[in-house]
């Protein structure tokens, strides 16, 4: 039986996550589980799964979940978060946050030599320098559960590290795919969060739209397989259904496929180096897929990979940079004060007027990361009119 702490449990990972279990409850347990806001829907997960302990992060959530449940350990906020990652009763954390907001967790887990399901890429964004310095000391293992990263991981399998020629991360190309920066210019919230394939969060269904994830997803790339950044490909592939590919330097090329559903890698960290049956699973019906297309990013438009292969390649504080900038913007453009081009400007503005350090501890980490967030939001007070 494996114990498993879920951070962020009322999430699209999370709830993908919970379905993995509640049909493999002979194999998981749900030793810890948190949400933000949602305690309503925290309230239904005890119910059914009924976990030791729980993080929300909300006091009025906090109150009405320790008055119903005297007997359960109840932790609030940023430290509840924390808290949850150094549990003695969990083998697994899966961070399944949206957000830098999961770094310090993560830490946590990392000093506690837990086997870490890493969905939260803005994690190895931010603090990757950081996470791998960590992972040098520390008997903990990453396994990634973001799609492409799992793919990564498994076609990696099939060769040594040092035959690796390139890696190939494929892109839906989000739902804009084909748009011209014209029309792009008054796109509403709506269109940009209709993705073509995956039910997601709604922060990382932007990301999708103007790449942002696919550029987070290169830097999460660099650091998780420790791959030069020449040596990572951007391919749109609209179908999702080719996750990623690896090409060895024989010229083969390993890839991992199967249907656009996040509970395969998410069950796959769970169970790494097994494999296991769950009826919760599709099979993939080649018979139904009339073609797999590949494509070039148009970088002219969609400028998110771009600024990223920037942002890795100058190092340092600058990925944190990056991705706080893009959450800042993210969260404007959702809440109507931005519009969708403008995201790429926020990120361009805030890198361009950035001070580089190194991030090999928290406190630097967290010092790029408040920078950035202060300076993107003042920024885009400049475009408000
Ligand atoms: N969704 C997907 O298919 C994929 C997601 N990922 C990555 O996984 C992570 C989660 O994504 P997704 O599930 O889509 O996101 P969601 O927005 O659906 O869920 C986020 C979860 O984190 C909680 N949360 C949000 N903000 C905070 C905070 N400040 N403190 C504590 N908890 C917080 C939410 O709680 P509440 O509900 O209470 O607000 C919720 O449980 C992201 O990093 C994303 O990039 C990677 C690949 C695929
Ligand atoms: C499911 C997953 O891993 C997401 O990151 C997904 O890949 C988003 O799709 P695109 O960013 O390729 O549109
Ligand atoms: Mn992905």
């Amino acid at each position: 039986m494996k114990n498993i702490t879920i951070l962020g449990s009322t999430g699209s990972i999370g709830t993908n996550a919970l379905e993995v279990i509640r049909n493999k409850s002979s194999e998981f347990n749900v030793a810890a589980m948190s949400a933000h806001y949602n305690h309503k829907l925290l309230i239904e997960q005890i119910e059914e799964f009924k976990p030791s302990y729980v993080s929300i992060g909300t006091q009025n959530g906090y109150e009405e979940i320790v008055k119903k449940y005297p007997d359960l350990e109840v932790y609030l906020g940023n430290e509840g978060l924390k808290k949850l990652g150094t549990l003695d009763e969990a083998d697994i954390v899966l961070t399944a946050v949206s957000g830098a907001v999961g770094i310090e967790a993560t830490i946590e887990a990392i000093k506690k030599e837990k086997r870490i399901a890493l969905a939260n890429k803005e994690t190895m964004v931010a603090a990757g320098d950081l996470i791998n310095n960590m992972l040098k000391k520390y008997k903990a293992e990453i396994i990634p559960v973001d799609s492409e990263h799992s793919a990564i991981y498994q076609s990696l399998l099939g060769g040594k590290k040092d035959e690796v020629n390139k890696i190939i991360i494929t892109a839906s190309g989000g739902t804009f795919r084909g748009k011209t920066l014209e029309e792009l210019k008054d796109v509403r919230v709506e269109d940009a969060l209709k993705h073509p394939n995956w039910s997601m969060g709604k922060k990382i269904t932007i990301d999708s739209s103007t790449l942002c994830n696919k550029g987070l997803e290169v830097i999460e790339a660099h650091q998780l397989f420790n791959v030069p950044y020449d040596d990572i490909e951007v391919l749109v592939h609209p179908q999702s259904i080719i996750h990623s590919m690896v090409e060895f330097n024989d010229m083969s090329v390993i890839a991992q496929l199967g249907v656009p559903d996040m509970k395969v890698p998410i069950q796959y960290a769970f169970t790494y180096p097994d494999r296991v049956s769950n009826k919760v699973l599709e099979s993939l019906d080649f018979k139904t897929l009339s073609s797999l297309t590949f494509d070039e990013v148009d970088n002219e438009v969609f400028k998110g990979v771009e600024y990223a292969y920037l942002a890795g390649r100058t190092g340092q504080s600058m990925p944190a940079v990056y991705n706080a900038a893009n959450e800042i913007a993210v969260d404007q453009f959702i809440n109507g004060n931005i519009k969708f081009l403008e995201i790429y400007k926020v990120i361009k503005n805030t890198m361009d007027n950035h001070e580089l350090h190194p991030v090999n501890t928290l406190e630097a980490v967290i010092k790029a990361d408040s920078w950035a967030r202060k300076e993107a939001a003042r920024i885009i007070k400049t475009y408000v009119k």
